[in-house]
Formats: C-alpha cells, structure tokens, sequence
C-alpha cells in the first residue's frame, strides 16, 4: 500500500525499473492484485501504442498503467479513456499554461500542437462484461521519442516546451486527478466527464477529418455524445462515429 503523501487513498502503485510495456505486465498482473493499482516504470522496452503500433519511451519519460475492476458494460469501462484524458489534461496544467493544451478525440494530448501523451486501453473479460482494464498512458516528459513520423501531430514533450517534471510526481498528480475522475463518474455519471474533456478540447465547432478504414468524413465537431462519440454535422446531416482517427 502507498502511504505518500497526496497518492490517492485506495490505490496502490508499483514501480518497477524494466518492463517489456506496463500495460503487458499490468496484464500479468491483474488476476492477482485486490485494488486498482498504477504500474510505473522507469524503462519499457516494448511499449504498445494504439492501432498496433510501437511507443518509444526515451528515459526520463512516463509510462504507466493502471489496472481497474469496472463495474458495468465495455462500453461504460472504455469511457475511461476520456477521464484518462482529463486527467492528464489538469497534471499538464500544473506545468504549463492549458491553453497551450488540447485533447484530441478520442485520446490523444496535444500540447502547442503536438502529442504529448498517449491513452491504451486494454481490457479482458467475457459475455459483454470486463474482468480488468488497464488505462495505459505515456507522456513526454524529458525528451522526444526518435522515429515518430506523424506529420499531423509531431510529438512534443514537456522540457521543449519549458516545464520539467520527474515520472513520480508527474504519476503522483495524475493518480490524484485521475482518482477524481472515478469519484465523479461513480457519483455523477458521465456528463460532468464528457463536459470537462469538451472544455478542453481541440477544434471544437471547427471542420476536422475522421479517418476510419471505410473512408474519411469531414464536418463540424459539434459534440461528443453521452456514449463518447464523436459527433460530426456534414452536409449530409449528423454523423456519429465510434472509432476513428482525428486530423485537423
Ligand atoms: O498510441 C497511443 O497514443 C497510445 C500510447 C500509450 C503508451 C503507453 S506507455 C504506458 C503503457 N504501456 C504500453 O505499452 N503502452 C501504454
């Protein structure tokens, strides 16, 4: 049990030195563990970025999972991705100012622009309902991952953008928040989550592309919808879209 200072009461936290990717071994991990608990480590060798893709975590950079019992449908567990994003949206602002900072439907964190952080849900269970999730995020803190070619959203990290933060602190704040998160959707539901990710988002009101593998679909982002999806007014009236991937 962490008794730290400001770690949020009825989580735990793991901090290992090497790990193929936290969200693997968060994995392992689950069928054993009591309490949500975050996975921090300060190397990952094999990090899982959404889509299938590699995320490169230079050293001095977060990676870190956390496993969760959620109680209710997949559909309720994967609105996690969203106060994953608020979370880490209110730790970026104790560093610098949170107009530089936008979220990008679904789950990505830009700062002046560029990624800063990503989300990876995983999840396992059966007949509808979800053993474990594990939220999974990584966040340029220290450096810029070589390799990266997303022209759209190059990354960017924190010390480029005049901010330093340490992994531990940086995890402290966002388990903090994030553990808010859950109190609200527990209490509240997730209005005041889809409210608070909209306030912070990029391109609200604006034309943007939703790329999915049937084609592209340009429009308005108006809102997004109680269920977390993206809401796009085209000529062609009102679209809804679940799964995509956003460009401006
Ligand atoms: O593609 C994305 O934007 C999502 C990236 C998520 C990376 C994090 S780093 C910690 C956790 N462990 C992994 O293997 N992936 C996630």
């Amino acid at each position: 049990m962490s008794t730290e200072p400001g770690w949020p009461e009825g989580y735990d936290r793991i901090v290992l030195r090497t790990v193929d990717s936290t969200n693997a071994e968060a994995a392992r991990l689950a069928p054993e563990l009591g309490r949500p608990t975050w996975i921090m480590a300060e190397e990952q060798q094999a990090g899982r970025g959404r889509r299938g893709t590699v995320w490169r975590m230079p050293a001095g950079n977060l990676a870190a999972s956390l496993i969760l019992r959620p109680t209710g449908t997949a559909g309720w567990a994967a609105l996690r991705s969203f106060m994953a994003a608020n979370a880490l949206y209110e730790t970026l602002a104790l560093y610098v100012d949170r107009t530089r900072l936008g979220l990008k439907w679904p789950n990505d964190v830009l700062l002046d622009g560029g990624k800063v952080a990503g989300i990876l849900l995983e999840a396992a269970g059966s007949g509808g309902a979800v053993d474990w999730l594990i939220v999974g995020v990584g966040v340029n803190l220290a450096a810029v991952p070589d390799g990266v070619t997303d022209a759209a959203f190059p990354p960017i990290c924190l010390a480029d953008a005049g901010a330093r933060a340490t992994p531990e602190d940086f995890l402290l704040r966002l388990a903090g928040f994030y553990a808010t998160e859950e109190s609200i959707l527990e209490q509240l539901g997730f209005q005041p989550i889809r409210e608070k990710w909209l306030r912070g988002a990029a391109r609200l009101g604006e034309e943007i592309t939703a790329r999915t593998p049937q084609g592209e679909t340009r429009g308005r982002f108006r809102i997004i919808d109680e269920a977390g999806r993206l809401v796009l007014e085209t000529p062609q009236g009102e679209v809804r879209i679940a799964a995509a991937e956003v460009f401006f």
